[in-house]
């Protein structure tokens, strides 16, 4: 019987410079068994300008990013725009959960500033959710309009009164799930995904993922 040579897998570029977050993604998109999706990571591709992440909301900052990755590599490119929303804050941190304390990407004091805001604030009173919006966008054939879907994903807990654990990233050790008495951080990796607002929202994707590596 002659060999038949497999398709090519479709390069799927997934934009994030979050070294933590960014395995979360391909885990999670690994896990999703998606056949055909190669995922490339931004050290794979040359260093292009980003546009601020300044969107009001989730899905704006998601969208950002993937257009600016698409437009840049003309791969088809995801996007997770994330963050802690905390409900005695009115939803802040929000879109600012990765700058809180001022300084990008410091995660032990950017909890340590949400803990302290909390102080008072009763155990009752204590819950918020992890958001997560991922974007895909697919540039157009020959630079016509590309595609563009936005997903989002909730996960629902509390505020911890110290953190705990030490797996995961950024707010993990002071979000616990509203169905577990151990912090995000005490999960193991596949619970966490399972579960989670980043695991939600790429399920949400697989659909138009699919369809883009049988084209
Ligand atoms: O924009 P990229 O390059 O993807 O990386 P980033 O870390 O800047 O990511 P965001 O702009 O989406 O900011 C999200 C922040 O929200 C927090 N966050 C998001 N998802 C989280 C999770 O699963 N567990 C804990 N904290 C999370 C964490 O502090 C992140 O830095
Ligand atoms: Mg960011």
């Amino acid at each position: 019987m002659p060999e038949t040579a497999s398709a090519p897998e479709t390069r799927v570029l997934v934009a994030s410079r979050n070294p933590k977050k960014l395995r979360e993604l391909r885990r999670v998109l690994d896990a999703a068994g998606v056949v055909g999706i190669e995922p490339v990571g931004l050290d794979e591709i040359p260093p292009y300008p980003e546009t601020p992440e300044t969107g009001a909301t989730f899905e704006e900052n998601a969208l950002i990013k993937a257009r600016d990755g698409a437009a840049a590599s003309g791969m088809p490119c995801i996007a997770d725009d994330s963050g802690i929303a905390v409900d005695a804050l009115s939803g802040m941190p929000g879109v600012l959960s990765a700058r809180w304390s001022g300084r990008h990407g410091a995660d032990a004091a950017n909890t340590a500033l949400l803990l302290a805001q909390l102080t008072d604030v009763p155990d009752d009173r204590r819950g918020g959710a992890f958001v997560s919006a991922c974007a895909l966008v697919v540039p157009g054939p020959d630079g016509g309009e590309a595609e563009e879907i936005v997903v989002r994903g909730e996960w629902r807990g509390r505020i911890a009164r110290e953190p705990r654990g030490d797996g995961g990233f950024g707010y993990d050790p002071v979000f616990v799930p509203d169905d577990d008495t151990r912090s995000a951080a005490e999960l193991t990796p596949e619970e966490k995904d399972a579960r989670s607002h980043r695991g939600a929202a790429l399920t949400r994707l697989v659909p138009a993922l699919r369809a883009l590596a049988q084209r």
